[in-house]
């Protein structure tokens, strides 16, 4: 997979240089170019923002710059991805799907955001990570990269090291625990320590539902619950 990020900051995506994503990037499993398309810029001054029309708050990234920077990534079929409050909601499906793309563009906007005509005429996909409003879209688009990368099959390398990750079954994620089976009087769950894999895979189910059920009673109305299932929430 490659990943391109146009951005007036490539230097806030120093994160993805470590951990797994730094590691899948050596490895070459998958391939990172940042662009600051203000290099791009054919006003005098690098300008890249200019005030709106109609009048309003704050400066908006004009489509120059932008649609030049565009134009010089050498494109293999993109999937291309504008970070807005505006979006649809990203979330693990989504992760997925774009996990098996080839080719993913970021376009991350600064002040008031971008010129319209950069949304109609460059993005595929308009997507948020919350409903709230940053400075800009670079850290949504880390979030959406680490989120999406480590689904790429060869990255994470243990296929089911993510077949039971929150939002993956639909539910959140049962709790974990490792050694000491006892830590400051703490103990873990008496049938984790069982060897009963039957009752071990139960109990997780029963956890990820209880979990659900308390803190996104929301994602139980996305997924067809079992009889057992329905039969321990309403307990
Ligand atoms: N909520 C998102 S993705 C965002 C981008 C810029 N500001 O907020």
């Amino acid at each position: 997979m490659k990943i391109d990020v146009l951005t007036l900051f490539p230097e806030m995506f120093a994160p993805l240089d470590h951990s797994i994503v730094g590691r899948a990037r050596t490895l070459g499993q998958v391939e990172m170019a940042f662009t600051n398309f203000r290099d791009f810029s054919t006003n005098k001054h690098h300008k890249v923002d200019d005030y709106p029309y109609g009048g309003g708050a704050g400066m908006l990234l004009t489509p120059q710059p932008i649609f030049d920077a565009f134009d010089a990534i050498d494109k293999k079929r993109p999937r291309v991805i504008v970070t807005t409050p505006t979006g649809r909601r990203f979330d693990q499906q989504m992760a997925e799907a774009w996990a098996s793309e080839e080719h993913l563009i970021f376009l991350c906007g600064h002040y008031e955001g971008f010129d319209q005509r950069i949304h109609d005429e460059l993005a595929t996909d308009e997507v948020s990570i919350g409903d709230f409003v940053m400075t800009g879209g670079e850290l949504a688009a880390m979030v959406m990269i680490d989120a999406t990368v480590r689904l790429i099959p060869e990255v994470l390398g243990d296929q089911a090291s993510h077949e039971d990750d929150s939002f993956s079954t639909g539910l959140l994620e049962y709790p974990h625990y490792t050694r000491p089976a006892e830590f400051r009087g703490l103990k873990v769950p008496d049938v984790l320590l069982s060897g009963n894999h039957a009752k071990i895979e139960a109990w997780r189910r029963e956890q990820s539902l209880l979990r659900t059920y308390r803190r996104r009673p929301d994602l139980l109305e996305r997924i067809e619950l079992s009889k057992a299932d329905k039969k321990f929430i309403e307990s």
